[in-house]
């Protein structure tokens, strides 16, 4: 049974985007439809839009059609997934460049900066209308929301990644890539800031995050996606509240490296020496994951109040995937002097945190920054 789409599209999908691994392998030349010239007048009419390639799922393969979740992933370069989806070429001129090759959880934050460098690079080109990432799933939420909070252009700038691989039955990343350019290509996507198609809908880089690790509707924001991509057009029904890309105060070409913020994940009969040891390898700020609202057991809060007053930062955040903390609910956070993540997850705190380290570490201005992005 298929749940949200047509099995016999899922399959033909599925069977075009396995070609980007039988090309990898030299089992045969790709069938791709052929892109229209550099320089011709069509070409001209179309929008300019670069896929930045750095691995993922959707660049993955398995050994076998039937493997949806046993497979490695980043092994297909940028050329062959463009290659596989010819219908790209209808909708967009789009050239490819390989970042990286890795799984998601691999990324460093030297490779987080490195990559918003390049977007805001191509970004400030006359010839670039819009930039794709293809990511891995597992930090996308990470990734697209740094790229919302430092890359200053109001140009599309769409993450994308996968479920399946591209050898699977009913592979989704070939839909998803085609709805990707499909966005960075649109006129309704500028300003939106930095979104994530996936599973047909347009999600907000900000909030998205991933909440299931084996379907293709993975991708999931509390406050609702921003809209769909349907058969070659988007379709907007919200916009985005927060201070993001030209209305942000942080910029990627002033950043050259990220202080390093650690996470604690929150439960019962928990461990104190865990924050030392999240101090000793030197995070200047500590996002708290606790229990419910953002809550702290009796028997730490001794332990954050030390660590504060040594100069680390402390920031609640939630293990519960959705709500918001407040302030001074659960724990006195003026009179401890912590901050409050508010509806970000531990991981988009994580980002926020580090990004906002780069300007200040007044923790006044940093409930701030934490209300307004
Ligand atoms: N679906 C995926 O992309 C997960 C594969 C891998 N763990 C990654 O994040 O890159």
């Amino acid at each position: 049974m298929f749940s949200s789409r047509s099995g016999a599209a899922l399959t033909a999908r599925g069977a075009v985007f396995a070609l980007a691994l039988a090309s990898t392998l030299g089992a045969g030349p790709l069938l791709a439809r052929e892109m229209p010239e550099a320089g011709t007048a069509a070409a001209a009419k179309k929008p300019n839009v670069v896929i930045l390639a750095t691995g993922g799922t959707i660049a993955g393969a398995g050994a076998d059609a039937a493997n949806s979740a046993t497979y490695t992933a980043a092994k297909v370069p940028v050329d062959k997934l463009i290659a596989a989806v010819p219908q790209m070429s209808a909708v967009a001129n789009v050239r490819g460049e390989q970042v990286f090759q890795i799984a998601s959880e691999s990324f460093t934050d030297a490779q987080l900066v490195q990559l918003g460098k390049r977007v805001s690079q191509l970004l400030k080109q006359d010839d670039v209308d819009g930039v794709v990432i293809t990511h891995g799933t597992d930090t996308l939420e990470e990734t697209s929301f740094f790229l919302d909070l430092v890359v200053k252009s109001d140009k599309p700038i769409v993450v994308v990644g996968s479920m399946r691989p591209s050898t699977a039955i009913s592979a989704d990343g070939a839909l998803n890539l085609l709805d990707a350019v499909t966005v960075a290509a649109s006129k309704e996507a500028i300003g939106q800031g930095v979104t994530v198609t996936m599973n047909d809908t347009i999600q907000s880089g900000r909030d998205v995050t991933k909440r299931t690790n084996v379907v293709p509707s993975a991708f999931f924001s509390q406050w609702g996606p921003l809209g769909m991509v349907i058969e070659g057009k988007t379709y907007f029904f919200r916009s985005l509240s927060k201070r993001h890309n030209t209305s942000s105060e942080f910029d990627i070409d002033q950043i050259d490296s990220l202080p390093l913020v650690g996470i604690v994940h929150g439960s019962g009969n928990m461990i104190p020496g865990v924050y030392d040891a999240e101090v000793q390898a030197g995070a200047k700020a500590i996002v708290n994951a606790g229990t419910g609202n953002g809550s702290v057991a009796g028997y730490l809060v001794d332990k954050l109040k030390d660590i504060r007053s040594k100069g680390t930062l402390v920031i609640r955040s939630s293990r519960v995937p959705d709500g918001l903390v407040l302030r001074n609910a659960e724990q006195p956070d003026d009179k401890y002097d912590w901050v409050v993540a508010h509806d970000l997850n531990p991981a988009k705190a994580k980002i926020l945190a580090a990004v906002a380290l780069t300007k200040t570490s007044d923790t006044k201005e940093l409930q701030r920054i934490f209300w307004e992005y």
